[in-house]
């Protein structure tokens, strides 16, 4: 999901930050450098960020995720210079917050960030407008201008003609679509969301963060999102960072952390997650384990099924589209009459998804089917396949090495013995092999030519 924003510059640089509460700081800081914990300075005072460094790209969702008491919130306030750190630099939009005086951080602070609130932060006696157009005032635009622009964003988040309500006539939901208002009102590059969404119920919850992400992908906002909720951190993050104790233990996209935690604590953590919202087609895809190429002929389909003992193979047309499936009886049968074309074994009776699908998408179609997903891109190549087995699997964290899951795969039909006797039966009339490269793709890289 990061990939698209790897490239662009950083909003924010973060370097080596650390925040300690308490007393004698310069020992505090020598001890954490030698490794201390947290809970080794407990005598000393809160070691509440410890040596946090990142950057987040211009226009991402970076998400930092951890427990009560792991160091998030004041991260994010030494992200918008609220608190000091005591040792480390921030920078945003390359403009330091660190170390300049207050007027340069307020200055920074107005033009480039917005936050939202967990408690929606709202002013009781300003109706709905005046909340929305009130970062506005701060910044001195005039009234009709701030007005104007206020309404455009409350329609924007769904709140069009409520504009004179006063915030108390608002449910949890509606008051949040106010501050996140107030906050894109602003034009901030950079919003910082402190637990937005966790006062909210749950389905408003859910509905909240996917308008957030569309509100990303339409004003290509970079946004800092801080939760406790793992499930909530894998849904909207680009990256996410995992805290524990003060440090930063993994960063990576959800499905890295999902698939590769960098540690006990982070698998533990990520196992209750619903890994079927958050894993794709594309991040659990197989190679395809038998592929022919349709101009290869029958002959070459068969030899791919026997090597592999499976009853089917997919048919790839050139530039590795994918035209069908062939079943191993159908292929036989062409085989024993000779035929040099597979075009007669070739079927339509198999699912493709796109690589983007998730895995609670494709679970219907799967239980359907008793072959693989195939995995196609837009131009209709094949790009994997999906068996069962590794989608159960990937929902359920389990290795698919096991002897037991791969008796679920699709063994094949005919033995192989009745494979090579027919493919020596008939091997005299069968035309001459067929060059290289596209004579037996039995692997899916063989079928790349
Ligand atoms: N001003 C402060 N003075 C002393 N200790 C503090 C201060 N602010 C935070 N701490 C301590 O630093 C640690 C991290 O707190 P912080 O609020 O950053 O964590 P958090 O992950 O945001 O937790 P929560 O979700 O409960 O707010 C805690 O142990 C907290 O008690």
């Amino acid at each position: 999901m990061s990939e698209h924003h790897s490239t662009n510059p950083p909003a924010l640089e973060v370097r080596n930050l650390t925040r300690f509460f308490g007393r004698k700081p310069s020992e505090a800081l020598e001890r954490l450098r030698a490794g201390a914990s947290r809970e080794d300075l407990a005598g000393l005072g809160t070691a509440a960020v410890i040596d946090v460094d990142f950057d987040v790209r211009q226009g991402e969702i970076f998400v930092v995720m951890g427990l009560s008491g792991s160091g998030k919130s004041t991260l994010i306030r030494m992200l918008n210079g609220l608190v000091e750190p005591t040792v480390g630099s921030v920078s945003v939009m390359g403009h330091p917050i660190t170390g300049v005086g207050a007027a340069k951080l307020r200055e920074v602070r107005r033009t480039h960030i917005a936050m939202v609130f967990q408690h929606f932060a709202l002013l009781p006696h300003l109706n709905v407008l005046d909340n929305a157009a009130y970062g506005l005032e701060v910044q001195g635009v005039p009234l009709a201008e701030r007005r104007a622009k206020a309404e455009r964003v409350l329609d924007r988040v769904g709140l069009g003609g409520w504009g004179e309500k006063l915030p108390s006539e608002l449910s949890g939901g509606m008051q949040q679509r106010v501050g996140l208002a107030r906050a894109l009102a602003a034009d901030a590059d950079i919003l910082l969301m402190d637990e937005a969404f966790s006062a909210l119920d749950p389905l408003i919850r859910r509905e909240m963060q996917e308008q957030l992400i569309e509100l990303q992908q339409e004003l290509g906002k970079t946004i800092v999102f801080i939760t406790h909720d793992l499930n909530e951190a894998m849904f909207l993050g680009d990256r996410i960072a995992v805290m524990r104790d003060g440090r930063v233990v993994q960063i990576g996209s959800a499905e890295e952390i999902l698939t590769d935690p960098a540690d006990d604590y982070v698998a533990q953590f990520v196992q209750d997650v619903d890994r079927a919202r958050v894993l794709t087609a594309g991040n659990v895809m197989e190679a395809p384990r038998a592929v022919a190429s349709a101009s290869a002929g029958p002959r070459a389909a068969l030899r791919a099924m026997r090597d592999l003992q499976t009853s089917m193979v997919y048919v790839v047309a050139s530039g590795r589209r994918l035209v069908g499936v062939a079943h191993d009886r159908d292929v036989l049968r062409l085989v024993r009459r000779g035929e040099r074309s597979l075009e007669g074994a070739i079927t339509d009776d198999y699912a493709a998804v796109g690589p983007d699908v998730l895995l609670s998408d494709l679970l219907e179609s799967s239980v359907e089917q008793a072959l693989p997903l195939a995995v196609v891109d837009e131009e209709g190549r094949l790009l994997g396949a999906v068996p069962r087995v590794t989608l159960l699997a990937a929902l359920g964290n389990v290795s698919t090495d096991t002897a037991e899951l791969q008796a679920l795969q699709t063994p094949a039909t005919v033995s192989a013995e009745v494979m090579n006797a027919t493919l020596r039966e008939t091997a005299a009339a069968a035309p001459p092999d067929i060059p290289q490269q596209v004579g037996e793709p039995t692997a899916f890289e063989g079928s790349r030519a």
